[in-house]
């Protein structure tokens, strides 16, 4: 077993330039999982998680070298943005939402970009369309209408989002009425001082019977990674989920003072990929809150690719939880084509 979070072998980094393996004929398939097995859960492995150790400054140097990079250019680049839409779980989870901004949401979803860039682009043909739609669950049944026919799944943050600490039953009944109303996937919130108190079996029985209340609504948690200190227990808490049969890990709720960085991504990630290692099971990483800009999303995209390879960069193993990012790549798409900056009203989001 590989002892080191941050020094395992890397594969080797893309040439500057490349594109995603055929990122816009995958962006059309259907359903990209590709025989994915879902995560069957582990027993809690107290040795394995004990021996969990991040080098927070090898994190840091690492994770700088990657925003530092000359970026993917031109047609490589519309390619790549092409892809982070559907990538991208649209969220609204506000505590002013409403029916009516919930259907604009969905509406937007079924057509992501403007008709005119889908046709200077010419991939009418193809199937852009984001990863799912992240709603409270009070709008669970609203949004599934609003998709009805487009196969785009909901997400509802469910278990007391943001902070997760109502009552367990009340947190599980939750999660059994969002996938009663249609949500096909929950993200749950994990309770942070389960791990800054290191109650690893807390952890990882309530995540269990998270998981059991799922079904087969695919369960995604939520760390809170802002608000857990260190990135040892960043890494520890991932590894606990994952071992319970979390199917994404998740950075944050997007409440947090701190919400996504590479950094803590790249814990993260190469828990994903050490926990891949040793049970050859897949796991998706959905990093959220703050994710705004195209440049960010394609810094996110290329970590994952040097880390896990072109594979992890598909809906089924990659989300971003965002709820302003398509706005921007609709934004660089379009400057991309014409080689102006379009205002913002000509891109409205809700
Ligand atoms: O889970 C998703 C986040 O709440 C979205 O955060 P954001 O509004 O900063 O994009």
């Amino acid at each position: 077993m590989n002892l080191r979070v941050v020094d395992q072998p890397k594969p080797a980094a893309p040439k500057d330039g490349a594109a995603p393996d055929d990122a816009v004929q995958k962006a059309a398939a259907p359903d990209g999982t590709q025989g994915h097995k879902r995560n069957p859960g582990f027993p809690l492995d107290l040795d394995w998680v004990g021996q969990v150790r991040v080098n927070r400054s090898a994190l840091e140097r690492r994770a700088g070298s990657i925003g530092a990079r000359r970026t993917v250019k031109k047609d490589y680049q519309l390619a790549w943005l092409l892809k982070a839409i559907t990538l991208i779980d649209l969220t609204t989870l506000n505590s002013d939402d409403t029916p009516g901004r919930v259907e604009r949401l969905c509406a937007k979803a079924r057509h992501p970009l403007r008709q005119d860039i889908v046709e200077r682009l010419g991939v009418g043909d193809l199937r852009i369309l984001p990863g799912a739609v992240c709603v409270y669950h009070a709008f669970v049944k609203t949004a599934v209408e609003a998709l009805d026919g487009t196969g785009i799944p909901v997400a509802a943050v469910s278990t007391a989002f943001p902070h997760g600490l109502a009552p367990l039953d009340t947190r599980l009944r939750e999660i059994e009425a969002s996938v009663k109303d249609g949500a096909r996937e929950i993200d749950i919130v994990i309770e942070r001082g389960m791990v800054l108190t290191q109650d690893w079996q807390g952890l990882y029985d309530q995540m269990k019977a998270f998981r059991a209340a799922c079904g087969e609504a695919h369960i995604k948690a939520i760390l809170g990674t802002g608000e857990l200190a260190t990135q040892t227990n960043v890494a520890k808490a991932s590894l606990v989920c994952m071992l319970a049969g979390a199917d994404f890990i998740k950075t944050s709720t997007g409440k947090e003072k701190v919400n996504a960085t590479l950094p803590t991504s790249l814990a993260m990630i190469r828990m994903i990929r050490w926990f891949h290692e040793e049970t050859g099971i897949e796991i998706g990483y959905k990093p959220a809150g703050g994710i705004s800009s195209a440049k960010t999303a394609l810094d996110y995209m290329a970590l994952m690719k040097e880390e896990l390879g072109t594979h992890w960069l598909e809906p089924h193993l990659f989300r971003f939880g965002a709820s302003s990012l398509l706005t921007d790549i609709e934004r660089q798409l379009e400057h991309g084509l014409t080689g102006h900056y379009a205002a913002d009203y000509r891109m409205p989001m809700v």
